[in-house]
């Protein structure tokens, strides 16, 4: 029996895209309705080929009115945009899912500092769930209005969280050095993405001020109850999906390899899209490519004493529309997976 009447705000973006995808597949979703700020009547498939005949609507204008009358709203709008658009929605009747940065950071004061916006009024804010699925669930099932992680951050927590909570990592000393496919930038062409300026190139990007490092921060200490600063750096690769991100943490006295092994297999034994690897050259953004999965992998160098802790995902699935759909499932009492129980398409 279908049920789950949706509606999307974004739906011409990379995540918007995404999230289509997957609902379209989804068997308790009855309907799914597409909204624009900025083509209000153009037929969805005739912006989009590849849907002909699978969403030939018409896109809608943003409406407060319309969009009360949905069971889920799903924004995947640039940041800036739901601080405003979404207040007016909460309580109301629809769940809504944010995956913008907006609802992410409980501090007002430090959006506005790493996002450079007028953030969110903070009486909405503070009713917001952060929503790291494996990490959060029993708070997004009783929430209405779910801040979906960063791209960045959903790798590299999944795969740090674990080894600071169990007290087997140094948590004052992470260092993160994370690398990310060119959709993360998502639709709008700019100097950074363009092909012959990203093609063949690898660069660095927001050296120290990524939006992310105060949204990392906030996460290990609601999860791992630690207060602490990171240095975390992003890369562009010249590929359209997926994110690698390396963490090194010196290890504490007398961890061993096995306990750092054990405590990731422990930690996500109940969680089907969280893998532990256990053989490095099963790693890479092609073994997660287009799916839910999140691969994680430790390995102590014992020359240093530090852990090399590696996280995987698509970051349009796994880093947004995927988690989304996720968190979607937990607050309707759905299982997990449904919708996303699909494999990676690795070539
Ligand atoms: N790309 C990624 O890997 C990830 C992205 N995110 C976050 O998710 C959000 C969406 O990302 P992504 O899909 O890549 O972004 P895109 O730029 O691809 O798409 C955003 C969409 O938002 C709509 N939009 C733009 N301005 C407004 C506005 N003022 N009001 C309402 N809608 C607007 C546009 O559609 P239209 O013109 O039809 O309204 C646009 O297609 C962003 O906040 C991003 O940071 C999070 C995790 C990963
Ligand atoms: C490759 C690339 O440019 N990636 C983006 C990820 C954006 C994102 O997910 O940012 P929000 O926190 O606004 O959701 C970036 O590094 O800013």
């Amino acid at each position: 029996m279908s049920e789950v009447k949706v509606g999307i705000i974004g739906a011409t973006g990379y995540g918007g895209l995404e999230l289509i995808r997957f609902l379209h597949n989804h068997s308790e979703v009855e309907s799914i309705e597409l909204f624009t700020s900025s083509d209000a009547g153009a037929i969805f498939s005739s912006k989009f080929g590849h849907l002909v005949a699978i969403q030939d609507q018409p896109l809608q204008e943003i409406e407060i009115d319309k969009l009360s009358k949905f069971d889920v709203v799903f924004t995947s709008t640039p940041s800036g945009v739901t601080s405003s658009l979404l207040p007016p929605l909460v309580g109301v009747g629809p769940k809504l899912i944010d995956l913008s940065g907006d609802y992410r950071l409980k501090d007002i004061r430090s959006y506005e500092k790493w996002y450079k916006k007028t953030a969110a009024p903070e009486h909405i804010v503070s009713e917001s769930v952060y929503g790291l699925t494996e990490w959060n669930a029993q708070r997004i099932k009783e929430s209405n209005l779910i801040a979906n992680p960063g791209c960045y951050p959903t790798a590299v927590l999944l795969s740090i969280l674990p080894l600071i909570k169990d007290r087997l990592i140094d948590s004052q000393n992470l260092i993160i050095d994370a690398k990310s496919g060119v959709s993360g930038a998502g639709n709008k062409p700019s100097q950074l993405t363009h092909f012959s300026e990203m093609n063949e190139n690898f660069s660095i990007y927001k050296i120290n001020e990524h939006q992310h490092i105060p949204e990392i921060e906030q996460a290990i200490e609601m999860f791992a109850d630690v207060q602490t600063t990171i240095s975390f750096n992003t890369h562009l690769v010249p590929m359209t999906r997926g994110i690698l991100a390396t963490t090194y943490a010196p290890i504490l006295s007398g961890v061993t390899n096995k306990q750092l092994n054990d405590c990731l297999i422990e930690s996500y034994k109940n969680h089907p899209f969280v893998r532990v690897v256990q053989d490095v050259s099963s790693l890479g953004t092609n073994r997660v490519k287009g799916s839910n999965y999140c691969d994680i992998f430790v390995k102590l160098d014992d020359r240093t004493n530090r852990a090399t802790i590696v996280g995987v995902i698509d970051n349009l699935v796994k880093g947004a529309a995927g988690q989304a759909i996720q968190n979607m499932n937990v607050q309707f009492n759905l299982p997990e997976t449904l919708g996303l129980d699909v494999i990676p398409l690795f070539i």
